[in-house]
């Protein structure tokens, strides 16, 4: 059974058509990325597989249920850390939301600290921690929830890009320990292609799936990953066909790998 089945998914807002028709498969363990051009509907596709939003048409099932509150657990673009909570308050807030007792909640946050590398931080706020304490922090408390699904836009969207390459390194292993299901959205190919089982590319709105790509690349993948010729194949596939979309032709992916350009309207 599919962790995650996207079927025939449309959404539009007022006469805006956003996704048009999007169909696709993740498997339970699997690590899959969506990138596609700015205001494509990334966004609006994760809200939908949350349950946080209904399709106009088509379906979403999550561990094989209709899509609905509590089954994928979103982790959404800003960290949306309460700053009068400490940050194990903070990381506590999905479970209590769930009907878990505080104190329960804090014995099981506290467990996961050490390797979100929070361990000392629990008492602190969350304007004491650096950008990239603030995104395992976000994502400790994802999941947290127990969910069998995570849902991540953007976790590493604000973060420089040191601290980004340690926090992909980081989430992968931390990741492979667990084999959370994860499909995660990004405007980095080179993280897509780094983290990922199988990369989605989304088309400009009205968005359909216009590519896709699987990444056999052996795990764990480390900084000297990024220079293999495989790896560096499927980065100039990607960055090419993200371009394609956009009337241009990339001949040198190393100089382009970005692809945060401005809505095309
Ligand atoms: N609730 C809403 N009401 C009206 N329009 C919406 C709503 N949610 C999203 N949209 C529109 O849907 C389109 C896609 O937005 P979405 O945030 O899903 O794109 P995205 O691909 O995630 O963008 P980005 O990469 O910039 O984060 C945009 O034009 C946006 O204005």
């Amino acid at each position: 059974m599919s962790a995650v089945a996207v079927t025939g998914l449309r959404r539009s807002f007022g006469g805006n058509t956003v996704l048009d028709g999007i169909d696709f498969d993740v498997a339970e363990g699997e690590f899959v990325s969506v990138i596609g051009p700015s205001g494509s509907g990334k966004s609006t596709l994760f809200g939908l597989i949350a349950g946080l939003d209904t399709p106009d048409a088509g379906a979403v099932t999550v561990g094989g249920a209709p899509a609905a509150p509590g089954r994928a657990a979103l982790m959404p673009q800003k960290d949306l850390l309460f700053p009068w909570r400490t940050v194990l308050d903070n990381c506590t807030l999905g479970l209590e939301v769930q009907g878990t007792p505080r104190r329960r909640a804090r014995d099981r946050a506290r467990q996961l600290f050490p390797a979100f590398g929070l361990a000392g931080f629990e008492q602190a706020r969350p304007s004491e921690l650096s950008g990239g304490m603030r995104q395992r922090a976000a994502l400790a408390r994802t999941v947290l929830q127990g969910r069998d699904v995570l849902l991540l836009d953007e976790p590493f969207g604000a973060l420089d890009s040191l601290t980004r390459t340690e926090m992909q390194l980081w989430l992968q292993e931390v990741r492979m320990r667990d084999r959370w299901t994860v499909l995660m959205i990004t405007h980095d190919v080179r993280e897509a292609v780094l983290l990922s089982d199988r990369v989605l590319v989304l088309s400009a709105r009205p968005a359909t799936i216009r590519h896709e790509v699987r990444v056999p690349l052996d795990r764990p993948r480390s900084l000297r990953t990024l220079t293999e010729p495989a790896f560096v194949a499927l980065e100039r596939e990607l960055v090419s066909v993200l371009h394609e979309d956009r009337g241009f032709t990339v001949t040198d992916p190393t100089r382009s790998a970005r692809i945060d350009s401005p809505p095309t309207s």
